[in-house]
C-alpha cells in the first residue's frame, strides 16, 4: 500500500448555510460511542490480521524537542521493518511484506527521514509526513506557516499536517479558516495535506463537525483529531462526530477524505476499537491506509507484544519492543 494509492480532494465553495445547518446531539454520540466500544474485541487469527492492518495505518511519530538525527534513522528503520520476519512469517506474511503508512516528523528533520527512506529504496512505500505552520500551536503569521509547508514539500515531504487557528473557530470566523486552509493547500502542491483540528481546543462538538466541514470544503485529503500536545487528543465520541462530517461531504460532494485520530492511542486494543468504530461509521473503504491512519508514537510498541502473545502465548517484556 504505498504513495500512489492515496486520493485528492479538490475541495468546493464554502457552504455557509450548510455550517449553519448543523445540529449535534451530544447524548446521542456518547451513546453510540458506548455502544461501539462494548462490543467484543476481534478475537483469535481475525486479531493478527486487524492489528497487522493498523500497523500499515500508522504515521509512526517523532515529535520531541529532543529529536536527533540518529533517533530518526531509528523511526525509518522501524517504520521499513515495523514487524520482525519471524513473527511475519509464522503469521503467514511474506518477510519484509508490511510497513507503516508514513513516517511524521517535525520539519527540519525532513531531510534526514527523506535520504533515510531512499538510502533504505523505500521512499516510494513509505510516505514521509511533516506537520507545519507552526506546529502544534498555530501561534505564528501565515506568512510563515505558509513557508514553513513549501519548506517541507521542496524537502521531501510528501503529506503535510498542517494544524488550524482554532481562534477562528472559537470565533465562528468561518471563511477566514475556509481561506487558510485554502492557502495551505496550494502551499503543498501535489503533497497531501492533513488538516489537525485539535478537537480538545475548539469547545464542543458542534465546532468540531463545523471545522471539519470547513476544513474539507477547503481540501483537505484527511482530517486529523489532535496534535497529540493537547490536554484531551483523540476519543471515540469525536471520532465519531468527525467520521459524520466526513459521510456527510462525501455524500454531498462525492469526495471522500481521510481520517486521523492523533494523540494518545497507545495499544493494540485501543486500535482495534478505532478500526471498529471507522467500519461501523464509514464502512470497509475506509479501512486502508490512503484513507485512514493512526497518528502515533508508541502504538507499535504494543501491538507488536499482541502480536508475539497470539505466535507464542506468552507476553513479552513491556522493553522487548521498545521503538514505536
Ligand atoms: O500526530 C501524532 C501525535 O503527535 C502522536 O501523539 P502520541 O505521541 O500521543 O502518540
Amino acid at each position: 500500500m504505498g504513495k500512489k494509492m492515496m486520493t485528492s480532494n479538490p475541495g468546493s465553495e464554502l457552504d455557509l448555510g450548510w455550517l449553519n445547518s448543523v445540529h449535534i446531539n451530544t447524548a446521542a454520540v456518547y451513546r453510540r460511542a458506548a455502544n461501539l466500544q462494548s462490543r467484543k474485541a476481534v478475537k483469535g487469527p481475525y486479531q493478527a490480521a486487524w492489528l497487522l492492518r493498523a500497523v500499515t495505518c500508522i504515521d509512526l511519530t517523532t515529535l520531541g524537542g529532543d529529536d536527533t538525527e540518529s533517533n530518526v534513522k531509528r523511526l525509518c528503520a522501524k517504520a521499513a521493518q515495523p514487524v520482525s520476519n519471524d513473527m511475519l512469517n509464522a503469521l503467514g506474511f511474506e518477510t519484509g511484506s508490511i510497513q507503516t503508512a508514513a513516517v511524521c516528523v517535525y520539519p527540519a528533520k525532513v531531510p534526514i527521514a527523506y535520504a533515510t527512506l531512499k538510502k533504505m529504496g523505500m521512499e516510494k512505500k513509505i510516505n514521509v509526513a511533516s506537520v507545519a505552520t507552526g506546529f502544534p500551536s498555530g501561534q505564528y503569521p501565515l506568512e510563515t506557516r505558509i513557508a514553513e509547508i513549501k519548506w517541507a514539500v521542496e524537502k521531501g515531504a510528501n503529506e503535510i499536517d498542517i494544524v488550524i487557528d482554532r481562534s477562528l473557530v472559537i470565533n465562528k470566523m468561518w471563511s477566514e479558516l475556509y481561506q487558510e486552509i485554502k492557502k495551505m493547500k496550494e502551499a503543498c502542491g501535489s503533497a497531501h495535506l492533513k488538516t489537525i483540528l485539535a478537537v480538545g481546543e475548539l469547545g464542543s462538538f458542534e465546532n468540531v463537525y463545523k471545522a471539519s466541514l470547513v476544513a474539507m470544503m477547503a481540501g483537505s485529503d484527511f482530517i486529523k483529531t489532535s496534535t497529540g500536545k493537547e490536554a484531551v487528543n483523540a476519543t471515540i465520541p469525536v471520532g465519531i462526530v468527525m467520521c459524520r462530517a466526513i459521510k456527510e461531504y462525501w455524500t454531498k460532494t462525492g469526495y471522500q477524505v481521510g481520517f486521523k485520530p492523533a494523540g494518545g492511542i497507545r495499544t493494540a486494543s485501543d486500535s482495534l476499537s478505532w478500526l471498529i468504530m471507522l467500519k461501523e461509521e464509514l464502512g470497509n473503504d475506509w479501512l486502508k491506509n490512503s484513507m485512514f491512519r493512526f497518528g502515533a508514537s508508541g502504538l507499535l510498541g504494543d501491538i507488536e507484544r499482541q502480536l508475539h502473545h497470539h505466535i507464542t502465548g506468552r507476553y513479552s517484556s513491556a522493553n522487548q519492543f521498545s521503538m514505536g
